[in-house]
């Protein structure tokens, strides 16, 4: 998807939201287990009941790996299901891939061109050769780990390193020299809004995915505050706070209802700013 599809949606929408599909089974109302992919038949109804207020969604393929070679294929049904029926909706695979350039070249072919995401979230750190070849791919976009939201951020992302600036700001400036770096979004957890800030002084204009909000307790208000661009340039996810809304007959309402409230402090910020 082009950046330009992106924006357009957001403001169309009014809305910034990812909805971030990460299914447990031991989470999901008990009727779904009776079905045959009762991963699949939980994101349909909660993909049916919230699309009109997301403008993203995305499933952490964590959730699907773990239950094997079924976990895979309601992987795919689900972004089938995304692409086929809402292609205007933003895709990210939350799978944290990144070797040497080789290895990369097949894990972007995985997300970005069998399963045929829009994005793919990478890790940093083996650097540009393990990066370029997710950015090769035409209007796909790769979203690097600048300052996650976990308590772990600090053992090294925010330490200075020998240019006396944190590591996650190296990563910042460094990636914005490689290769199709046009291509590029970060992550930014909610948790960590105080960095904004600093982290639009150096990308003034890059998309970021920023999940934290919800069962993480970082707040929408503070990340719009410094975070927020003239192109919106977030996309703040929240995934056990609505899909897990209720674990019965009426999941699907409640995460609607609980997208709905997202949306509509979106849509306050995004008036606010424009
Ligand atoms: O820094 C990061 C990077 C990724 N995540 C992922 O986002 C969602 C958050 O889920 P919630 O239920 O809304 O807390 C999840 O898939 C994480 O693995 C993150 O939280 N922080």
């Amino acid at each position: 998807m082009k950046i330009e599809s992106l924006i357009s949606e957001i403001h169309k929408k009014k809305s910034f939201l990812c909805i971030g599909l990460d299914v447990d089974l031991n989470k999901i109302p008990k009727h779904l287990l009776e079905t045959e992919d009762p991963i699949f038949e939980f994101n349909k109804a909660i993909i049916n009941a919230t699309h009109h207020l997301a403008v993203a969604y995305k499933p952490n393929t964590a959730f699907y790996e773990a239950y094997g070679i079924k976990g895979w294929q309601s992987l795919k049904k689900t972004i089938d299901y995304l692409n086929d029926n809402h292609p205007e909706i933003f895709t990210i695979a939350d799978a944290k891939r990144g070797d040497i350039g080789n290895t990369s070249t097949m894990y972007a072919k995985a997300f970005l061109e069998d399963l045929n995401f829009d994005s793919v979230t990478v890790a940093p750190y083996m650097g540009k050769d393990s990066v370029e070849p997710f950015l090769a791919f035409k209007e796909k976009h790769t979203i690097l780990l600048a300052l996650t939201s976990n308590q772990g951020a600090f053992d090294f992302q925010s330490i200075n390193n020998t240019d006396n600036q944190p590591l996650y700001k190296s990563v910042l400036k460094t990636s914005k020299t490689w290769q199709n770096s046009e291509n590029l979004m970060y992550v930014v957890g909610a948790t960590k809004a105080e960095y904004l800030k600093d982290i639009r002084a150096i990308l003034p204009e890059s998309f970021l995915l920023v999940p934290g909000v919800g069962a993480q307790g970082g707040s929408l208000e503070d990340v719009c505050k410094f975070g927020m661009t003239k192109n919106i340039g977030l996309l703040v996810n929240s995934s056990r706070g609505i899909i897990y809304a209720s674990q019965d007959q009426d999941f699907a309402t409640k995460a609607m209802l609980k997208a709905e409230a997202l949306q509509r402090d979106m849509a306050t910020q995004i008036n606010q700013f424009t």
